[in-house]
């Protein structure tokens, strides 16, 4: 039997169209939230990334302020740009888009974004009250993850989670989430340094592979009925998505977030959720 779809897309949509309601709101009482975007360089999937957030704005209400630099461009020019963002009081909350090119001090950067602004919930401050629990803009992909199981009645509470990846955007952040006394769920980090990895993803109830690995989860690791999020984001030589979960998993998993179509999409919607939480703030 194949798994049932955690479906990003359809998700995001209905997060969306309740954003869009708080927009208005918000509107009403004079306040046009604000989302800036900084692009450097010309990475194709970065780009596209960056396009989708924009169109994601215009669909709620929100407004968008976009600054594009060459590859070529300096820390001292990228840092320019945060400052002015930082000051720009049109602007609720933005993202630097990440990975920067080579050479760049990727933390530097996140480090002089003003804490308040942080829609990516990924400056060392809001990493920090995360751990300490204290209220904070939450990292996008980990909080998509999460809200796309519990609207689709996936059990996070007392659920043994299995965590693939180490990176800044997901792997780090998602443990620090899970943990939180309201998600309640157990879980083991693995990363492509891991041993045994079979051996560990066997005991999982819910698996989120973001190693960045093709096809790293195979069928035979993974316990029958278990949600399996696909977060990797390999392409193969026509550009297409090569994701980390082994398509043969469908036929074991009870659940799957497909890649694309799945966590991509709640990325998005987290975004635009962190930008309105944002502005509400702001308005008192
Ligand atoms: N500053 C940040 N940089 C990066 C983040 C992030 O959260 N903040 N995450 C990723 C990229 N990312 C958002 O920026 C992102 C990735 C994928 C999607 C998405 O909707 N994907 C679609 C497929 C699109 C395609 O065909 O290429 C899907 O999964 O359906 C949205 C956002 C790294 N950088």
């Amino acid at each position: 039997m194949s798994a049932q779809i955690l479906d990003g897309k359809a998700t995001a949509a209905a997060i969306k169209s309740e954003l869009a309601t708080r927009v208005e709101a918000l509107k009403s009482r004079g306040v046009t939230p604000g989302l800036g975007t900084v692009l450097v360089g010309d990475d194709v999937a970065s780009q596209k990334y960056v396009a989708g957030k924009h169109r994601d704005c215009a669909q709620v209400g929100i407004s968008s302020i976009q600054r594009e630099l060459p590859g070529t461009a300096t820390q001292e020019e990228i840092e320019d740009v945060v400052r002015e963002l930082n000051a720009d009081p049109g602007c609720t909350g933005y993202i630097v888009q990440l990975p920067l090119p080579k050479g760049i001090d990727t933390n530097r950067v996140l480090e002089l974004m003003d804490p308040a602004k942080d829609a990516d919930g990924l400056h060392p401050t809001n990493l920090g009250r995360l751990v300490l629990g204290e209220p904070a803009p939450l990292p996008c992909t980990p909080n998509g993850i999460i809200e796309l199981l519990r609207r689709h009645g996936v059990e996070i509470a007392g659920a043994e989670v299995v965590v693939v990846g180490r990176g800044i955007t997901v792997g780090r952040p998602l443990p620090l989430l899970l943990t939180r006394r309201s998600e309640n769920a157990t879980v083991t980090q693995c990363h492509t340094g891991t041993r045994d990895l079979g051996a560990q993803l066997r005991r999982a109830d819910i698996v989120v592979a973001a190693a960045g690995v093709p096809h790293l989860i195979k069928p035979e690791y993974v316990k029958p009925g278990a949600a399996v999020l696909d977060v990797g984001v390999s392409r193969d030589e026509s550009g297409k998505i090569v994701g980390d979960v082994h398509p043969g998993v469908a036929e074991v998993a009870g659940w799957v977030a497909p890649n694309p179509g799945g966590v991509g999409p709640m990325t998005r919607a987290m975004l635009l959720s962190n930008v309105v939480e944002a502005a509400e703030r702001n308005a008192g």
